[in-house]
């Protein structure tokens, strides 16, 4: 879905971008953006250039690309070159080549019957890698799932789509955006992983841009600089925004959730129309928004309104992505947002002050009531046939009191990578040779409602 900006292929009609790289055609897309397969003129390297239809997005996902290179993980997907769109155009991220993703891995794996444990051991590691490398640069990635987990032709996964990342400030006592440029101490000069970021041509820049370089030349810019000019693309294309800004969550927003009609009938409409007004000040207040990620991967504060959350929020998504991994079948996959929370309680039982101190504090938490849960399921019997490492893992990952989910980088130690069966090394690892294009199942926003027996109380509904 085109939002806004220049639509589709209007790549072809950028010259400062077809001049350096050659369009071969499309690779996928996604609610804002269109990517395209390329190659890199000078070299011949395999690009992917993604075409954002909404600057905010695209500025976001440069910016926290940009803050997690500095830890220089081969484990995130590399930015090589920005071509900002300015008033006409739409932002073009130019990235690494990475055909293939987890949830083909998946896919394959239940096709084969199931994944070899020392296969299975090195994906862990890699989205564990690439998480750990996220939450060190201060990023909060927010849209964690394994569509978003690609994979080079070798075999290397890469977090990728940033589009919803933010960078986070522990102020203490919450969360807060900020700038990446904000956290560092100083000016360092800024090297991209391969090359220099380059700046559009000069026709196509905004009057006001600084000194814009027209020739074949790249540029290298310091991290500031670069920065900088895009903190002056932002703050002009956020101005009147407003109806792109609302909708760049795409189908991860509980704006996109519910057609005009379902709003009428849904018992979270005070929560629609709440995160409405803080999504499109979330920059400026530094609040964040709830209506992020993709629902089997949302964590349950996160389904009751949070807004003021860290980069446990992700941790609670690699739980869903790795209890996947193992099991080859999503964990919670809710046909709404409430059933989303339906199904995590039949499991883990309901959510209380007692299992999470501080959730009758959520924006939504008293808005709906669930009936009590006698007997959950429990996580054991969501992974059959797995050994009590693994579901050990998965627990400490899906905990519903935030501050008690393991980090990404402390299970990178746990004792399970070093028992045999040791993990394969990168290059023994059964590859897919494509992408999953149609795997069933969706976690769609805009599926249906799933059956449920929902009553009003009072208070709310039961
Ligand atoms: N670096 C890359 N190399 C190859 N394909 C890519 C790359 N980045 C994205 N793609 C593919 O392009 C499609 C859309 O990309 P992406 O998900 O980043 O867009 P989006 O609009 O941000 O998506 P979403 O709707 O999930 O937020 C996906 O199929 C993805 O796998």
């Amino acid at each position: 879905m085109a939002i806004g900006g220049g639509g589709s292929w209007s790549i072809h009609g950028r010259p400062d971008v077809t001049s350096r790289y050659e369009v071969l055609g499309r690779a996928g897309s996604g609610a804002y953006a269109d990517v395209y397969r390329g190659r890199r003129r000078s070299d011949g390297a395999a690009v992917a250039l993604k075409e954002v239809h909404d600057a905010v997005s695209a500025h976001r996902e440069a910016d926290a690309l940009l803050a997690v290179a500095a830890e220089s993980s081969p484990h995130v997907v590399a930015l090589l070159d920005h071509f900002p769109g300015g008033d006409h155009d739409d932002d073009v991220l130019v990235l690494e080549w990475l055909p293939l993703d987890l949830a083909a891995v998946v896919r394959d794996g239940r096709r084969a019957g199931g994944l070899p444990v020392a296969q299975l051991k090195r994906w862990m590691l890699q989205v564990l890698e690439g998480v750990a490398a996220c939450h060190r640069a201060g990023v909060l990635h927010r849209d964690l799932k394994p569509g978003n987990l690609l994979i080079s032709e070798d075999g290397v996964l890469k977090v990728a789509d940033f589009g919803q990342a933010r960078m986070l400030q522990d102020t203490g006592t919450n969360y807060q955006y900020m700038h990446p440029y904000e956290q560092s101490s100083g000016v360092e000069p800024w090297v991209s992983q391969h090359r220099a970021v380059q700046q559009g041509t000069k026709e196509e820049q905004p009057s006001h841009e600084p000194e814009i370089h027209t020739g074949q030349e790249p540029e290298t810019l310091t991290a500031a600089d670069y920065l900088h000019e895009m903190e002056q693309l932002r703050a002009k294309s956020t101005q009147g925004d407003v109806d792109k800004m609302s909708l760049q969550d795409g189908n991860a927003s509980c704006l996109a959730t519910c057609s005009t009609g379902d709003i009428d009938d849904d018992p979270f409409r005070a929560s629609y129309s709440y995160d409405l007004e803080e999504g499109i000040g979330e920059e400026e207040s530094g609040a964040f928004t709830s209506c992020v990620g993709t629902r089997w991967f949302r964590s349950p504060e996160l389904l009751y309104g949070s807004t003021n959350y860290g980069q446990e929020i992700d941790l609670w998504s690699l739980g869903c992505i790795l209890a996947e991994l193992l099991n080859l079948e999503p964990l919670f996959p809710g046909t709404s947002d409430i059933d989303q929370i339906g199904r995590i309680i039949s499991v883990l039982g309901n959510i209380t002050e007692e299992t999470f101190p501080g959730c009758s504090n959520l924006p939504d938490y008293n808005k709906i009531f669930f009936n009590k849960v006698e007997k959950p399921t429990g996580l054991e019997a969501c992974l059959p046939n797995r050994s009590a490492s693994e579901v050990s893992i998965i627990k400490r990952l899906l905990c519903y009191d935030p501050t008690k989910r393991a980090t990404a980088a402390g299970l990178l130690n746990d004792p399970y990578f070093t028992e045999v069966p040791l993990p394969v090394p990168i290059e023994g690892l059964q590859v897919p040779a494509s992408k999953d294009e149609d795997d069933g199942g969706s976690d769609s926003d805009f599926d249906e409602f799933g059956s449920m027996n929902l009553t009003k109380t009072d208070k709310g509904y039961a």
